[in-house]
């Protein structure tokens, strides 16, 4: 079907992670700097997330469908995947938009799939080393793969001449404190975060890690933690406990601030969190989240030690223990840290949302 496309308006198709909204309110922020009209289409755990230019776009929120589980299950999400193809049809041939951006996530999937319908381009960003299975099922339809990490796996032969390695997408902001002097303290400060979801895992190993260390090196210590919601309390009360000053929230919005403050980082590795560490130049100690799609933050993880930037220690490794020693020698070492630090001169960071931005403008209808 042909529509007459209305070609200042651009849809973003993603996820509701922090994870899946950062990188593309990025390129939405830049979209409506050169005066084109991005559209967002979510699912509202995206809510949370929405800053800059998202808080004041248009929007369609969707429910997400979710194709997994026993039979039942899958026919309910296959229905409901049916409505907001539906939906998202509907919602075209209102505004006719001139391309449309997904960044993959389930909740991009009916979005893609009403644009291969209504024959709109579609351009797909994967920030992981793993395609993701919404931009490789669909991958054939789109016009180009925008990646941030060059040697992403799992793209078919036959489509990898549709790869442009953009490079990473971080929000304004955070590049503008980026540039930022360092905000010294006279504590050594680590800040510990688990993605935009937090990690259980960090509230149960990192305060009994943090009491293993000698105590002159836990009075010099300031611990910055995120902690899921219904562990704040106990978080708080273990560094209570073992006298080390520590900030816990369940979500800090500031990151960019904690950023220029942190010496060292313990987190995740989602895409968003990496290519935030190289921006800011953070060593890191990296524990992929085990139960990501393919493993894909373990590979994410490498793309940094790789490059000696950051150390990785897998789930099954992280315990207080292993933990306490890395710390330890991190903390006392600063020749160590600092090697870690300076290899990130080695990595570029790249305007990956200006080039996403170009892309865009080529291929979309005129
Ligand atoms: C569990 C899971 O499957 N997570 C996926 C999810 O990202 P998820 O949202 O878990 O993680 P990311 O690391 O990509 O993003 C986290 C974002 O939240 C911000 N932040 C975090 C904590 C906080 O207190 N304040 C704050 O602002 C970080 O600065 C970062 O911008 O999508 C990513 C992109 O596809 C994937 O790489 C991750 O694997």
């Amino acid at each position: 079907m042909l529509l007459k496309m209305n070609n200042n308006t651009i849809i973003i198709a993603t996820g509701g992670t922090g994870g899946h909204i950062f990188p593309a309110q990025a390129l939405s922020d830049k979209l409506v700097k050169e005066n084109f009209n991005p559209v967002l289409i979510c699912d509202n755990r995206a809510n949370k997330f929405l800053y800059g230019s998202f808080q004041s776009v248009k929007k369609f929120q969707i429910s997400s469908s979710n194709l997994s589980g026993g039979i039942i299950s899958k026919l309910q999400g296959l229905s409901l995947l049916l409505i907001n193809i539906l939906k998202v049809i509907f919602i075209y041939l209102k505004i006719k938009p001139g391309c449309v951006v997904g960044f993959g996530g389930y909740p991009a999937l009916p979005s893609i799939v009403a644009a291969i319908i209504l024959n709109i381009p579609i351009i797909m960003y994967e920030p992981n080393a793993v395609l993701g299975r919404v931009n490789k099922w669909f991958l054939r339809y789109a016009k180009v793969l925008a990646l941030f990490m060059p040697n992403t796996t799992k793209i078919a032969e036959k489509h990898k001449k549709k790869v442009e390695v953009v490079g990473d997408l971080v929000r304004d902001e955070l590049l503008k404190q980026a540039e930022q002097e360092r905000i010294k303290n006279k504590k050594f400060t680590l800040l510990i975060f688990g993605g935009s979801q937090g990690a259980q895992v960090f509230s149960e190993v990192i305060p009994e890690a943090v009491k293993l260390l000698p105590p002159l090196l836990r009075k010099k210590l300031l611990i910055i933690q995120q902690a899921r919601p219904n562990l704040v309390e106990q978080t708080i009360e273990a560094y209570k406990k073992i006298e080390v000053e520590a900030v816990i929230k369940p979500f800090f919005e500031n990151i960019g601030e904690l950023y220029l403050k942190a010496d060292l980082v313990i987190c995740r590795s989602g895409a968003s969190t990496i290519s935030e560490l190289i921006n800011f130049k953070l060593p890191a100690i990296l524990v992929p989240f085990p139960h990501a799609t393919d493993n894909h933050q373990y590979y994410n993880a490498l793309y940094l030690v790789e490059n000696a930037t950051a150390r990785l220690i897998t789930q099954d490794k992280f315990k207080s223990i292993v933990l306490a020693e890395q710390l330890e020698e991190l903390i006392e070492s600063s020749i160590k840290l600092k090697k870690l630090k300076t290899a990130y001169d080695k990595m570029k960071t790249t305007n990956g949302t200006q080039k996403l931005f170009s892309i865009v403008r080529k291929h979309m209808k005129k």
